[in-house]
């Protein structure tokens, strides 16, 4: 019951304090609070003071952090010989120096924005706001001028750090422009290559260097004085990626990267001396949880400046001997589809990570070889969690596309129909209720009312009120998990419940041709049982036809899920829609579908 949850999570969160570089101003009156009812989620480490981003900068004796270690190794995309090395030392001071700048142009409190690739100066400019008081607001860059101006609306953001261009794969992609069609505040332009932005400002914008100089006249621009702030303050708004409607704006706090470096710890095992690298963008909760992770444990970043796609971006991960590979599935298929990593030298590789979306088993198993079958950790969570739910963990066994464990100190129940949860050793499907006393989850949204997307309607389970997540999971028989998807991606099957993902990974094995499939099904027209359509992308130079797939796909599902589920469509497409962080909208697919149904009935 709740009281042993107590005394455990006093035990644990006591501990990894200890192990992570966490230093408090004023330490926490003790690990969790639960007296104020008015918070399901509870208080933790009340009374606390501190500044998380000055905990990631300062040199530590336990985990190891020297001044002269490197913080962050990078490298340009199309530079393959350099390794740019930034010390901790240097780290520190570049940022404290735009810190300084910040002062100079910023009221305390504002939130700022950043729109660019997850460079070493975003990672820079990122720790800068957070150590001087401000509040970031994380735009991933791959967004149109419309997604941009809705995020700078509802953070309310005072300015925002972007780049003229974005270099990927050798091409030049535009960012300030879209940046100006989306807002009028002001904007401060980093130059993607050398010193000079490559275009006119606008004359309320800055350029990067001129920002900079502004500290010219203190006496130490390269020292600053943290500012320290409750834990529960807000340092970060980040939104979801709205696989499953409108993208939620979530208020990241200092607690926040204390949970998710707890998790690198202890479900990834990142160390001092590891160099962790992970493609994404501080727009994605990947890259604030990437960032955190990182300098809390005492390891090293490990930045590529331009695509991940490429053999480029598996030269650097040999040549910055990365440890740790965070990957998501759809680079995963590209470079197995492509065979662009051949030959490349990832023995330095202790473990691959995976995130965002279930991960395919064959392309799992192909990934494992290019290090001599390292295992893979996967991780599932959600951007209001601060990171994982359930995860994988190098104690235990590790299954491809399986998750081992629930998070350490995260529990959860699976709740059939009816809302009841299955008994804790029982092989079963359902939605996942997480229990609500979670260190870092979100307590505010801005943009909706936090309580009835997260606690409102869901069951109670031993006197806790549950809290949603929206997942389907499976418990096996042998007690691992595997995520099946979001509930609104279920279907009814002539009565029976199913998830896409369950389909959608025995369609992927029927025939050598297939890249990938996306199963939804869709009511008719007139009533009845929903049908099942599959929407496929096929592999380069192939050619499909519809009715022979439709067979092959039937066949494979009535062998290996059920006898009775039936393929009524097959639709080949060149791609799949999809968020900009590349997760699969299915709800775009049905929509599709259903107006095709509606219009053929019309005829
Ligand atoms: N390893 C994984 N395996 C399967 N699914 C995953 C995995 N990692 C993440 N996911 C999916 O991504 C979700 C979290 O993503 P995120 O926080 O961006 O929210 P979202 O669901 O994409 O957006 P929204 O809440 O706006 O619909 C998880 O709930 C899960 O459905």
């Amino acid at each position: 019951g709740p009281s042993y949850l107590l005394v455990s999570f006093s035990a644990y969160w006591s501990i990894v304090l200890k192990e992570l570089s966490v230093v408090f101003r004023e330490p926490p009156k003790c690990i969790l609070d639960t007296t104020d009812k008015s918070k399901p989620g509870g208080t933790w480490l009340p009374g606390s003071v501190l500044n998380i981003a000055e905990c990631c900068l300062q040199p530590a004796s336990h985990p190891s952090k020297k001044d002269d270690d490197v913080a962050i190794v990078w490298r340009d995309e199309m530079d393959d010989s350099a390794l740019h090395h930034l010390k901790l030392k240097e780290f520190r001071e570049q940022v404290m120096l735009v810190a300084n700048a910040l002062d100079t142009t910023f009221t305390k409190g504002d939130a700022i924005a950043i729109d660019m690739p997850m460079t070493v100066n975003a990672v820079i400019i990122y720790l800068a706001i957070v150590l001087a008081g401000f509040v970031v607001v994380s735009i991933a860059d791959s967004f149109a001028a419309k997604e941009i101006a809705t995020r700078l609306r509802v953070s309310n953001a005072k300015g925002i750090f972007t780049q003229d261009f974005i270099l990927r794969g050798g091409r030049k992609f535009p960012l300030y422009s879209r940046v100006v069609e989306a807002n009028p505040c002001k904007a401060i332009v980093i130059p993607v290559i050398g010193n000079d932005v490559g275009l006119q400002l606008r004359n309320q914008d800055q350029t990067w260097i001129d920002f900079l100089s502004s500290v010219n006249h203190l006496p130490r621009p390269n020292y600053y004085t943290p500012v320290y702030q409750p834990v529960d303050s807000l340092t970060n708004i980040l939104f979801s990626s709205g696989t499953t409607g409108d993208p939620k704006a979530i208020g990241w706090t200092h607690l926040s990267p204390i949970r998710c470096s707890e998790d690198a710890w202890a479900h990834v095992d990142i160390q001092d001396g590891d160099v962790y690298c992970w493609p994404t963008n501080l727009g994605w909760v990947m890259g604030p949880i990437l960032l955190y992770s990182t300098f809390l444990c005492g390891a090293t970043l490990a930045l590529f400046h331009g695509s991940p796609l490429s053999r480029r971006f598996g030269k650097f991960v040999q040549d910055a001997g990365v440890t740790v590979l965070g990957t998501v599935p759809s680079i995963v298929k590209a470079w197995k589809s492509t065979n662009c990593m051949e030959g490349l030298d990832w023995t330095k590789l202790k473990s691959f990570c995976s995130t965002g979306e279930a991960s395919n088993v064959d392309d799992d198993l192909w990934l494992s070889s290019r290090a001599y079958y390292k295992p893979i950790i996967e991780c599932c969570g959600g951007t209001e969690l601060a990171s994982s739910y359930i995860q994988g963990c190098p104690l235990q066994p590790q299954a491809f596309g399986a998750f081992s464990t629930a998070s350490m100190t995260a529990g959860f129940v699976i709740l059939d129909e009816n809302g009841v949860s299955y008994p804790d050793d029982m092989p079963c499907v359902g939605e996942v209720g997480l229990f609500p006393l979670y260190l870092g989850a979100s307590d505010r949204l801005l943009n909706a009312d936090h309580d009835k997307v997260y606690l409102i309607g869901v069951p109670m389970y031993k006197g806790m009120q549950l809290r949603r997540h929206g997942d389907i999971i499976k418990r096996t028989v042998g007690g691992y998990f595997v995520v099946q998807g979001r509930a609104d991606d279920t279907m009814n099957l002539g009565g029976i419940k199913t998830s896409s993902v369950e389909i959608e990974r025995v369609c992927d094995r029927a025939e050598e041709s297939i890249m990938e499939t996306a199963a939804i099904s869709v009511a008719p027209v007139d009533g009845g049982p929903e049908l099942l359509v599959i929407f496929v992308v096929l592999k380069k130079g192939f050619v499909g036809e519809p009715d022979k797939l439709k067979m092959k796909f039937s066949k494979s599902i009535q062998n290996n899920l059920n006898p009775l589920f039936k393929v009524s469509f097959v639709k080949i497409v060149p791609e799949f829609p999809r968020t900009a962080s590349n997760k699969l909208l299915r709800r775009v697919l049905r929509d599709q579908m259903k107006h095709e149904l509606s219009v053929r009935s019309k005829i």
